[in-house]
């Protein structure tokens, strides 16, 4: 079909739809089903059996299978049986937290799918991308990735880069008219948008054509481009770490093997324990129970807003150092009413709260009749004019769609009665220049009934004070001389230094025969009419988690496009702005190099009148000084400084699709607040990880010494292979699992940031590791020997002791691995998963030395009431020796 050429009406005609209401959700879901979900075909997935077959993979597995057979040949059924029942679970366990893992992480890209807006049975309703359809009526904005292919109605300002397709990176501009040529490249057909290019400007309307693999996109690439999950920095050095481990363990082994023949232990007996205990000491495990820490940590982040978009970002938010936030919408409620206006040289108070449009108009305390007074009548019917908002109601509750800032100018000519349907019947809006934050101004060119034509434009007044050359002045046109310039800035400065928002509208009158190219047309020889000044309450949460992010050794940055004034205004309200901070604006920002920036760049807590390019250059500026920088940003052009930080954190309400895109981090709500909770959640589980490690390892450590130290001493094995392989499932898998679910310690937030290039090791973990470790270990080897002595030299009764050593004494070390300083910091019972996993492992360990049929399987008896008051005495110590000396220095 040669869509391109046709008129808009024959498209919506062959497409079967009505461009007034679009196709009904009956329809639409009709479609759906017919002709399938609007996706990218993607590659295979790998089925759960070979999820779960992997897990036998690992050679040390193999190995021990193989040793299982052998002992099966030479009769030992038992043993056999056990190890391979053994070897299964722990498949299971490893299956279960391999998708469990991978379950969330789908989740996490199915909440970041992108979305698009559509017309559904005549409203506007946002919907996943992938449930268009052909037919489907859908509205395009600058910073959206177009959802489908579409051929355009209307177009406004509408360009779209498309290099996704064509590989040209200038964007495109579009438009509505059909095109008469019947051959044309994809590049050409200015009238269609394609699926999966990115809209650069301005906004459109227009009809589904094709979805799916259906669509240009689709017939280039075949196979989706795999979205690299991409490994954290931990956990590729814990790979690395992994293989020295590996490495490390196999030779104690192998010293273990062949003391233990050397001093005349049976060979075939040695191989099994030797199998065994690389089986349970090469922490094979580590990369995949940190995936899960990080999957269950990013669900949490998802209850408290945040969604992380990119696994690494997890760790990084535990360094950062630097949070830039834009203002309005995420320090503030973006919620805006008009308290003031400044026109014709008057200023009015306006009364009301929110969007309730009663309200009165009043000057010096009096009350005042608005449309008797010309110049305050124009400015608010030239403001609604100039808006691409609307006033809306749900559910008795009213809600502006579209831009609240100018929702607010449109209540405020509510309260003088204008309404904008009203208004709409006299004038004809004939064309429209978006606005953006790079021009900060809105310009549309309209009709009145007379066919008279005028442009109309809004925005920061101290650009449209350049952009003016007159103003009106009590109902005379002035021309704007210096003198009139700093009245004006005057009245702005008053406004915005009480916090107040500040928007100017300006007009010029057309000739009927004037041309308008470009919005540099239009906006230029201005009349000002006059300014409106809003206040947007700061969100009430902020203040606290700027104080929070303080006491957490991270500086918070406002960064707004907003009048400097206003800006300082809040900041110091929210406690951005110190005494002694300093402020910059727009304007220096673009005269400094990002070397002098660097230079000046810690002083600075507030950038105001920023341009979205600015944000690159506080990036780069922050991070040359050695910060870990966390920037906001909602719109196409914030992309690049999104991309650039360490920490992208997009909007999810208002954030454009590309933001988002280049985003690590999206906000949920929007709200400052959320990155301080990310940030906590963030240390919190590379806090949980460590603790595991810490917890993992001083285990593995102490399995392998015991076995070693026994063989240098000539004595027999102090554990048999089933038991070791016991302890490696129960001891070392459940409590491990429920330290990565701790809850944060209290000081998490308390204490300056990590640095990011901190080794696993760090802070004292290698030594606490290694000590607890050996400790355990030998307190294992002297429970047994006293249990060897005391028993007349049973050896199955000294095995059993040092089984429940070496289990009890991990499980009390557990206690210790949540805690940084001292097990006495924090009460054992904060950790309710920790309880539960202790007290199984417990019942457990109980189960197979007392339970006679299993008893026999793991070569255990019962023992005798003293010797359990000495394996509870010889356990606490690897905790306690240590804890104790630290808790008298606290
Ligand atoms: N819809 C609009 N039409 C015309 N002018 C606007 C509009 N919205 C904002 N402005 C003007 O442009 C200025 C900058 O707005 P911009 O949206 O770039 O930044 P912001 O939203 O205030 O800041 P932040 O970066 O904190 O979100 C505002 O102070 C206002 O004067
Ligand atoms: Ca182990």
């Amino acid at each position: 079909m040669q869509w391109h050429t046709l008129a808009a009406s024959d498209v919506a005609h062959e497409t079967k739809t009505n461009v007034k209401t679009g196709l009904t959700a009956a329809e639409a879901e009709k479609r759906l089903r017919q002709f399938g979900y609007n996706e990218l075909a993607e590659g295979k997935k790998e089925s759960a059996i070979v999820v779960f077959f992997r897990q036998f993979q690992d050679f040390m597995v193999l190995v021990l299978l193989l040793a299982t057979v052998i002992s099966a040949f030479l009769g030992e059924y038992v043993d056999a049986v056990a190890i391979v029942v053994i070897v299964i679970m722990n498949a299971i366990l490893g299956f279960i937290q391999e998708r469990r893992a991978e379950k969330s992480l789908a989740a996490l890209k199915r909440l970041s799918a992108p979305q698009a807006v559509v017309l559904r049975g005549g409203e506007w309703v946002k919907v996943p991308a992938r449930e268009l359809v052909v037919g489907d009526v859908v509205r395009i904005a600058s910073g959206d990735r177009v959802g489908a292919d579409v051929r355009l109605i209307e177009a406004a300002g509408l360009e779209i880069e498309e290099s996704a397709l064509t590989g040209e990176s200038v964007p495109v501009a579009k438009s509505a008219a059909p095109l008469h040529t019947a051959q044309a490249s994809l590049g050409d057909l200015h009238n269609m948008a394609f699926m999966g290019t990115l809209v650069t400007r301005g906004n459109g309307v227009g009809i589904v054509i094709a979805t799916g693999m259906k669509t240009a996109m689709g017939q280039i690439a075949t196979m989706l481009e795999e979205a690299d999950a991409g490994a954290t920095p931990l956990q590729r050095r814990l790979e690395q770490l992994g293989k020295i481990l590996l490495v490390v363990a196999l030779a104690l082994t192998a010293a273990v093997v062949a003391v233990g023949v050397v001093q005349g232990h049976d060979l075939y007996e040695m191989f099994l324990a030797g199998v065994s205990l690389a089986v349970a000491a090469i922490p094979e495990g580590l990369p995949a129970i940190v995936t899960v820490v990080l999957a269950l940590g990013v669900q949490r982040m998802i209850k408290r807003n945040a969604i992380v978009r990119k696994l690494p970002a997890v760790e990084t938010l535990g360094c950062a150092s630097v949070i830039c936030s834009d203002k309005t919408g995420t320090m503030t409620e973006n919620m805006m009413t008009v308290t003031q206006v400044w026109a014709g040289g008057r200023t009015f108070a306006v009364s009301g709260v929110g969007l309730e449009t009663d309200g009165e108009f009043s000057e010096r305390g009096r009350t005042v009749d608005p449309n008797r007074i010309p110049a305050l009548g124009r400015l608010l019917t030239m403001a609604a004019l100039c808006n691409s908002s609307e006033l809306k109601e749900e559910n008795g509750r009213r809600y502006v769609d579209g831009d609240p800032t100018e929702g607010a100018l449109l209540v405020a000519a509510e309260k003088a009665g204008m309404t904008k349907g009203q208004l709409l019947r006299d004038y004809i809006i004939e064309r429209e220049f978006p606005f953006d934050s790079e021009r900060k101004m809105m310009t549309v060119i309209v009709r009145d009934r007379n066919g008279r034509r005028f442009i109309v434009t809004k925005g920061a007044p101290d650009v449209l004070l350049e952009r003016s050359d007159c103003l009106e002045w009590n109902g005379r046109e002035q021309v704007l001389t210096p003198a009139w310039k700093e009245t004006i800035e005057k009245a702005i400065r008053q406004m915005a230094s009480s916090a107040l928002r500040t928007i100017a509208v300006a007009y010029r009158p057309l000739a009927e025969t004037e041309r308008i190219g470009s919005e540099k047309d239009a906006e230029t020889k201005l009349r000002l009419l006059g300014v409106a000044g809003m206040i947007d309450p700061p969100r009430p949460e902020v203040k606290q988690a700027v104080a929070r992010c303080k006491e957490a050794g991270m500086k918070t940055v406002m960064i707004t496009g907003d009048h400097v004034l206003t800006a300082t205004a809040i900041a110091k309200q929210l406690g951005v702005l110190p005494p002694g901070g300093k402020v910059m604006d727009g304007a220096m920002l673009s005269k400094l190099s990002v070397d002098e920036l660097e230079r000046v760049v810690d002083e600075i807590y507030v950038f105001a009148r920023v341009a979205p390019e600015h944000k690159l250059k506080i990036v780069n500026a922050l991070k040359r000084r050695g910060h870990i920088v966390a920037m906001t940003g909602d719109g196409v052009n914030d992309a690049p400084a999104l991309k650039a930080a360490d920490i992208g954190v997009a909007m999810g309400r208002s954030g454009t699709e590309v933001a988002k895109e280049a985003a690590s981090l999206v906000l949920l709500d929007d709200n400052f607040a959320t990155i301080e909770a990310a940030i906590e959640e963030g240390r919190n589980i590379y806090e949980n990880i460590r603790k595991f490690i810490r917890y993992l390892l001083a285990s593995n450590v102490g399995e392998i010494l015991v076995m070693l130290f026994a063989m240098l001493l000539a004595l027999p094995l102090p554990l048999v292979p089933i038991q070791i392989l016991w302890v490696n499932l129960v001891t070392d898998g459940l409590p491990a699992m429920a330290l990565g679910l701790d809850q944060p310690e209290e000081n998490v937030m308390k204490r300056p940031p990590r640095r990011p290039d901190e080794g696993v090791f760090a802070r004292g973990l290698g030594w606490k590791i290694v000590s607890r470790g050996v400790l355990i270990g030998v307190v294992t080897l002297a429970a047994f020997l006293t249990a060897y002595e005391r028993s007349g030299e049973d050896l199955v009764y000294a095995q059993t002791a040092a089984f429940a050593t070496l289990v009890l004494a991990q499980l009390i070390h557990v206690f210790d691995c949540r805690c940084e300083r001292s097990v006495f910091d924090r009460s054992p019972f904060g950790n309710m998963y920790l309880v539960a996993a202790v007290a199984v492992s417990l019942v457990l360990l109980l189960v197979v030395i007392y339970y006679p049929p299993l008893a026999a399987v793991f070569h255990t008896k019962p023992l005798a009431a003293v010797d359990w008051l000495l394996i509870i005495g010889l356990s606490a110590l690897p905790t306690f020796l240590f804890a104790g000396s630290l808790f008298t220095r606290k």
